[in-house]
């Protein structure tokens, strides 16, 4: 069993380390050559995930060409790199897409770039409530896997378990992607919320009012209400909600103590996704007649459209309706 990594970010290198550790043979491509250096000398990344010795069976490359021989690939870059890197990878081998986020252009879900990009490769989608730094140390860590393929995905489920990583087996890829993409904007509110101290009511009821938010496009996109009430919809915004060691929730404590974006989001390693997804939800939602009061007010801050008090306002502002 030969699997390869995609992407040696903090998932990317987490999810590496959980596969190796019951004899997968795992190959982990990084973009940065010295992440491959201190992945294969010092069997650690200290780049994107300081702290956590990697087991030493985990090997980095550089090089694409060295993924020709895997039978299974886990794609965990970016999502907005996500099209040229499947692009590059070899044809025909069932991919895990790991990414969350939905592409700027174009509208559409990881799933569907990564069908453009690679026709003929049977796709997965592993999505929910997942520190890395926590998978990576080996703490109870529960994750949807959705795939079309009743099979394949049991297959793939089993190859991917650990006694603490448990994948839960869905059909429903686009309600697994929704789920994860909607999250990471709906943290930067709650992270706003968090800095300009509004309170933990505040928090509660951004969490519940999004989550109706995300049910609302979800659906309109064709995902099952189950799947956004699961790991990956609900599970996931409650954990990326409620934690600093969200990058999503921090940018957002960042935005509501009245620092600028522009500062927030400049020369950062680090990807916080829902800076990129917010404008492209926003658009999604608009054209799909979906009302997301939430996604337009972080838009809204992330674009330096409106002081942080007005945006505030202007959600406390909103007709009277019924729940
Ligand atoms: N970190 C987590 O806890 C976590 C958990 C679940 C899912 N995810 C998702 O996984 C994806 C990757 O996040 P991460 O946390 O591993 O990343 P990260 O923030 O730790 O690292 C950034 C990554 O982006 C890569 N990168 C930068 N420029 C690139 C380019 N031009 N082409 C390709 N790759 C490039 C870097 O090499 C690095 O791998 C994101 O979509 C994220 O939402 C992250
Ligand atoms: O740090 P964040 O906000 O990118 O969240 C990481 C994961 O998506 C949590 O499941």
């Amino acid at each position: 069993m030969k699997a390869g990594v995609i992407g040696a970010g903090a998932w990317g290198t987490a999810l590496a380390q959980t596969l190796s550790s019951q004899g997968e043979d795992v190959c982990l491509w990084a973009l940065e050559p010295e992440v491959v250096e201190a992945v294969n000398r010092d069997h650690l990344n200290p780049l994107y995930l300081p702290g956590i010795p990697l087991n030493s069976s985990v090997r980095a490359t550089g090089d694409m060409a060295d993924m020709a021989d895997r039978d299974l690939l886990l794609i965990v870059s970016p999502a907005q790199h996500l099209r040229g890197v499947v692009a590059g990878l070899p044809a025909g081998v069932p991919l895990i897409l790991c990414s969350k986020g939905i592409e700027a252009g174009t509208t559409l879900l990881m799933s569907e770039v990564a069908q453009q990009a690679q026709p003929g490769s049977p796709i997965a989608v592993l999505s929910g409530p997942t520190f890395a730094h926590e998978v990576a140390k080996g703490l109870p860590t529960a994750i949807t896997l959705a795939c079309g393929d009743a099979e394949l995905g049991s297959r793939i489920a089993a190859r991917i378990a650990r006694p603490a990583f448990r994948p839960y087996l869905s059909d429903d890829i686009v309600g697994a992607e929704i789920g994860g993409a909607v999250k990471n904007v709906l943290a930067i509110a709650c992270g706003v919320a968090e800095g300009a101290g509004l309170g933990l009511n505040a928090r509660a009821s951004l969490i519940s009012r999004g989550f109706a938010e995300m049910t609302r496009f979800g659906l309109a996109r064709g995902a099952r209400a189950e799947t956004l009430s699961g790991l990956s919809g609900l599970g996931d915004l409650v954990l990326t909600c409620s934690s600093t060691n969200s990058r999503n929730f921090s940018l957002g404590k960042g935005l509501g103590e009245g620092r600028p974006a522009s500062e927030l989001l400049a020369n950062r390693r680090t990807v916080a996704e829902g800076a990129f997804t917010a404008p492209v939800l926003r658009e999604a939602a608009r054209a799909a007649m979906v009302e997301m009061p939430v996604v337009e007010a972080v838009c809204a801050l992330l674009e330096d459209a409106a002081p942080l008090g007005q945006v505030i306002d202007a959600l406390l502002a909103r007709p009277l309706r019924p729940e």
